[in-house]
């Protein structure tokens, strides 16, 4: 019961932001036109028209339960004007409507559910991306598996079985009502087979108890397989991750000739997918089993109990056959769990996956604010510097595991000065700059950024998106952000441009320039961005010597009031800076000034 509880609690949870969100909403109505109103009530308004639909529903099918016993009525009487009348006045009109009825459903039904996986699916996205929690989610290992099939294939799940579960049980619980009603008037006078004994109601009774057996049994046996669809989903979408990081790395790849341990790596994932599979199998053989025969016994039950009676002639072939339809209507609504178990336990499965998403979300975000320490990163407000520099005082900078890689008692990075920083590899370079940057969550201290600026990191390994070159070029900026020939001048000024007739061409670029190329491309993005610091991670190092102390030359004509603060190792680089800083296991180490060439 307690799991029942907590079970609806999360679906509610689940449920609420999009039934409270004061969105704005838009929906163009046949007949009425455009119409502006929130999401929610959007929303509401159209699960209303589902439930009202269903209903409907329910009401058609007690108006044809009456329409089939006349029917059969007339039959038994070899009434030929009845029977065409019930054909041709009752039925047709009623099938016109149901038709009608059924379109609307399908129609209602899909528009509510793009809306809601819309907004969903937007409200998870930016709850992932906002504050890098994405990336923070990984580190601190608060991660839920595959982010990316909770955002695309579990809402979608969450969304349509909410939407059938609800409205299945709601339609279901009026199809009970008043096909119950009619069991028990029907039945009302009904003795116990071949004793006088009477029982009012006696089918309604045999429909109730049978249920219930039926479905505490088929929970009793189905149970198990709640946990193995939920571990179903994440096999799968482990081995549909290795296909798709394969095809990204498919150079180094078959460079390495990795084919062999990929094919070792993918087939145990894949057998994963085939274990849990055929448990899945095995545990639903016996569900089958058991619902099939339940289902099938319960096709006979009301005509063990009816048919003496039709022999005796205490009720006509009609009663019978709309008793049987009852029977049937009632024992279908009261084992709707029955037959909707594997949909519950998939459902089951999505809502935890989908919370638990939520959960390490939130979790990444309650870390950063844990009391007790100074944040590293004061989210979502970080401290400002007034001088225009950055001022890192008292800062500790720790690894996942708590472990301090680099301590910095204090450092000012000014601006207009142009700095390399140095040190062994491993000492923490990078790790200072995602700091700077605002995405490394551990440790202590204080990272004050002048106000307002602009910080640009470029990595030694530029990520290139998906989609055209204009889009990898305008990254982190949208591709309508620059206008299409300034961004050929950047990248001629990178000597990328044989590439400015290809800006719209889509193609694989991260896996088609070499990385020396990525790294200019890079250089043309922050050409294109102009911030007031770039940090530059090692990001020309794939460069010949020539081209880097041209791209340096580049930045400091083309960017004038941009700060550089660059990571290397090649002594080369001493020439473009004014300071170089030399970072040690203990803190700083040499801090020199430099004669720029
Ligand atoms: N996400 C992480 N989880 C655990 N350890 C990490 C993580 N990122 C970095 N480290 C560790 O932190 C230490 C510092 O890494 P960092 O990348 O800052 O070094 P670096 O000085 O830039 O090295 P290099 O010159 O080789 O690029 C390394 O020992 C590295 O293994």
């Amino acid at each position: 019961m307690h799991g029942l509880k907590s079970a609806l609690l999360t679906i509610w949870r689940l449920i609420l932001p999009y039934a409270t969100t004061r969105d704005a909403g838009e929906m163009t109505i046949p007949l009425i036109g455009r119409v502006r109103l929130q999401e929610r009530w959007i929303g509401i308004g159209l699960f209303i028209s589902l439930i009202l639909i269903n209903l409907f529903q329910v009401a058609l099918n007690v108006r044809l339960s009456y329409f089939s016993r006349d029917l059969y009525n007339a039959l038994q009487e070899m009434d030929a004007a009845a029977f065409w009348h019930q054909l041709l006045a009752v039925f047709s009109p009623l099938a016109a409507v149901w038709i009608a009825i059924a379109i609307l459903e399908i129609v209602v039904q899909y528009i509510f559910h793009i809306r809601w996986r819309a907004w969903m699916t937007r409200r998870y996205i930016d709850n992932w991306l906002s504050g890098s929690a994405h990336y923070k989610m990984q580190l601190s290992g608060a991660e839920a598996d595959n982010p990316d099939q909770r955002i695309a294939e579990d809402i979608n799940l969450f969304i349509a079985n909410t939407r059938t579960l609800s409205l299945g049980l709601l339609s279901q619980v009026a199809t009970l009502a008043s096909f119950a009603a009619i069991l028990w008037s029907l039945s009302e006078n009904f003795t116990l087979p071949g004793t006088d004994i009477a029982v009012p109601g006696l089918l309604l009774w045999v429909a109730l108890i049978y249920a219930v057996l039926g479905t505490w049994l088929t929970h009793i046996i189905g149970r198990k397989l709640i946990g193995l669809n939920f571990a179903q989903q994440r096999y799968e979408a482990d081995f549909r991750f290795s296909l798709a990081r394969l095809r990204e790395y498919g150079e180094q790849v078959a460079l390495l000739s990795g084919e062999n341990a990929e094919k070792e790596q993918l087939g145990q994932k894949f057998g994963r997918v085939i274990d849990n599979f055929m448990a899945i199998l095995n545990r639903q053989k016996k569900l089958t089993l058991f619902t099939a025969s339940f289902f099938q016994a319960s096709v006979v039950i009301p005509y063990l109990f009816v048919a003496p009676y039709l022999f005796l002639k205490k009720v006509t072939l009609g009663q019978m056959m709309q008793t049987v339809d009852a029977f049937s209507r009632v024992q279908g609504a009261l084992t709707f769990f029955i037959s909707a178990y594997t949909t519950v336990a998939d459902y089951k499965a999505v809502v935890d996956r989908l919370s638990s998403f939520e959960h390490a979300i939130d979790a990444t975000r309650r870390q950063e604010q844990r009391p007790g320490v100074q944040p590293l990163l004061d989210h979502p407000v970080r401290p400002t510097s007034d001088n225009g520099a950055i001022v890192i005082s008292s800062v500790d900078l720790r690894l996942p595991s708590g472990r301090t890689v680099l301590s910095i008692p204090d450092l000012v990075l000014n601006k207009g000065e142009r700095a390399l920083v140095t040190g062994r590899s491993g000492v923490g370079k990078s790790t200072l700059f995602r700091a700077i940057a605002g995405i490394w969550p551990f440790g202590a201290g204080r990272i004050a950024l002048p106000k307002g600026a602009s910080v640009m990191l470029l990595p030694q390994r530029p990520y290139i998106p998906i989609g055209t070159l204009l889009d990898a070029v305008s990254y982190p900026s949208t591709s309508d952000i620059y206008p299409k020939e300034e961004v050929a001048h950047a990248l001629q000024a990178v000597h990328l441009g044989h590439l400015a007739p290809h800006l719209d061409d889509e193609g694989l670029w991260g896996l088609t320039l070499s990385l020396g190329e990525q790294q200019r491309l890079s250089v043309a993005r922050a050409l294109l961005a102009k911030p007031d610091w770039l940090l530059l991670d090692e990001a020309t190092a794939a460069l010949d010597e020539p081209m880097e102390k041209e791209m340096y030359a580049l930045l400091a004509e083309r960017l004038p009031h941009t700060t550089i603060v660059s990571i290397g190792h090649r002594s080369t680089l001493d020439a473009f800076h004014d300071r170089r800083i030399e970072l040690t296991a203990a803190g700083v180490g040499k801090d020199t000034a430099l004669t720029p060439a």
